[in-house]
């Protein structure tokens, strides 16, 4: 399969403390690729460098050191004017932890559904948008009048987190990152985001970059495992190589660090 993400010596090193400055090497040295149509966990504990590099690559965050390729494209050297940066966002999407975060509270919720639209070159309020819409919020479970013309506090996390996907699959991008997406949402609604992302991937071969400290959620629905720490990636493997085979004392301690591992998830 061909690579749609190539990631190489990536590093971003932070300057921190006020009297006595230290360097902090959030990301260090990390290469990788994706595929089209995979799904990748990137596990780690808080600090291991997950968010700093999942931001590097949505260009949010520029590297030290180190380049990071979509399609051909070098993402921070090739990528110059409003369009090409458009462009990038259309096929490069993420989804945040907080649902709340990424909603305007002093706007109605269709606004983030009609911001898509326009990402993707249709006219808001026409008859086709009205449909487009429709059918998103009927992929994400949602009814019309459930959510829209409602602002965002009248409206729980889960649902707004279904309309982020709904989003997404208006957008529908190549390549979706998911920063911990499911962590603040209830055990139902984790079930029905994550099924979502494997009817993603499968129904418009979208690759999927879940970045998480949960390695029982990414078992279930890896292809492959990146497991950092440090700033490094220091194993990865299939699911089971990862479970079954770990390497690193790292890897060992953070599957001993989770109890319902073996549970039966019922999606
Ligand atoms: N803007 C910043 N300035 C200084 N240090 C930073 C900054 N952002 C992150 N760091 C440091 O870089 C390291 C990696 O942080 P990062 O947020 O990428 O980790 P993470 O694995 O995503 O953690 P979490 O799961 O808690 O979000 C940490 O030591 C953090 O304190």
């Amino acid at each position: 399969m061909d690579a749609i993400l190539r990631v190489e010596k990536l590093s971003k090193v932070f300057e921190s403390g006020f009297i006595r400055r230290s360097l902090v090497k959030a990301v260090d040295n990390v290469s990788f690729e994706l595929s089209e149509g995979e799904i990748v966990s990137l596990v780690g504990q808080s600090g291991s460098g997950k968010t700093t590099l999942a931001k590097i690559i949505l260009r949010l965050l520029e590297p030290s050191s180190g380049d990071v390729w979509f399609m051909d494209k070098n993402v921070w050297k090739d990528l110059k004017t409003l369009d090409d940066l458009k462009w990038y966002w259309k096929n490069v999407h993420a989804i945040f932890q907080n649902p709340y975060a990424s909603f305007n509270p002093f706007y109605k919720v269709d606004r983030v559904l009609n911001q898509a639209l326009k990402l993707i070159g249709k006219e808001p309020n026409s008859e086709e948008a009205k449909r487009v819409i429709e059918e998103s919020l009927k992929f994400v479970g949602l009814g019309p009048d459930e959510v829209l013309g409602k602002y965002p506090h009248q409206l729980s996390g889960g649902q707004l987190q279904r309309i982020l996907i709904a989003r997404t699959w208006i957008i529908k991008p190549k390549l979706l990152i998911a920063d911990e997406p499911v962590s603040m949402l209830d055990v139902s609604t984790r079930g029905k985001i994550i099924e979502l992302f494997d009817i993603m991937r499968k129904k418009y071969g979208t690759t999927i970059l879940f970045v998480s400290h949960d390695l029982g959620i990414s078992y279930v629905i890896s292809d492959r495992i990146f497991v950092m720490y440090q700033g490094k990636i220091i194993e990865e493997g299939s699911p089971d190589d990862i479970l079954l085979n770990p390497t690193h004392e790292y890897t060992k301690e953070l599957i001993a660090s989770v109890p319902t591992l073996y549970r039966k998830w019922s999606f």
